[in-house]
């Protein structure tokens, strides 16, 4: 399997296959958001879209990162998402670097979503789909974030290696910037445990799938099995 590790703004075509790599937050959100029973994310391409489309379904939650605003339900925090019930609900998700790095791919023919909480997951997902070549979208810091890198390098060893401990790769992500300015309270909507949730490897059993439905980009999770008989929805909690 080839693989490249290329910054949001590097991208130029839409590969075949990506995964879109956003440890602290995003992609941790999402997945704790699917365990507390979110039946999809649709990631906005900006604020306004995310307010028109809670706008036009006033049931689903709107998250944006940084400080809340109004109109907005939730910020991009997993120690805050974890004790929110979301049985069912759509989320609307824009945050500055994740979700920008998804739907700058969003013409690719598999996109996956990732944070060290589904790493093992999305490997194997790479593993089933046999792809010749891989794009790892890193969305942190121009394509710089040591955590996004670290999850990323990790993933791809994963998949191409049975054993692969994960233990160097984790305290990259925990000495990188990201990790210490959320623990300074440099960054905003931030919930104490957020570093510590972000870097629970293979937390959750599910991959996160991002495809166009329609004009929308919407993430799914999908757990185990050959591509073609996967399920959706992990359900649970915690
Ligand atoms: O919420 C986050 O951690 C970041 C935004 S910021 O760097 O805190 O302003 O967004 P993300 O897209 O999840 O990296
Ligand atoms: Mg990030």
């Amino acid at each position: 399997m080839e693989t490249r590790f290329v910054g949001t703004a590097e991208l130029v075509e839409a590969p075949s296959v990506a995964v879109v790599v956003d440890v602290m937050r995003a992609f941790t959100v999402a997945a704790w958001a699917f365990v507390q029973g979110a039946e999809k994310i649709v990631l906005a391409e900006s604020l306004g879209d995310a307010l028109a489309l809670k706008a036009r379904h006033p049931d689903w939650v709107a998250l944006k990162d940084g400080p809340s605003a109004p109109g907005f339900d939730m910020v991009n925090s997993p120690g805050l998402l974890r004790s929110v019930a979301l049985g069912g609900r759509t989320v609307v998700q824009k945050t500055t670097a994740g979700t920008v790095g998804a739907l700058a791919v969003k013409e690719a023919s598999l996109v996956l979503c990732a944070g060290f909480v589904v790493a093992e997951a999305t490997a194997r997902l790479l593993q089933t789909r046999e792809s010749d070549s891989v794009t790892f979208v890193i969305t942190g810091e121009d394509g710089q974030a040591d955590e996004d890198l670290a999850c990323a390098q990790y993933i791809a060893r994963r998949a191409t290696e049975a054993r692969t401990d994960a233990a160097r790769f984790l305290r990259r992500a925990a000495e990188s910037r990201a990790a210490a300015e959320l623990a300074e309270g440099v960054r905003q909507g931030v919930h104490p445990d957020d570093v510590a949730l972000c870097l629970e490897v293979d937390r959750f059993p599910f991959a996160m799938v991002a495809t166009l439905e329609g004009s929308l980009m919407v993430l799914r999770p999908r757990c185990g099995g050959p591509l073609g008989g996967l399920s959706s929805a992990p359900g649970g909690s915690g």
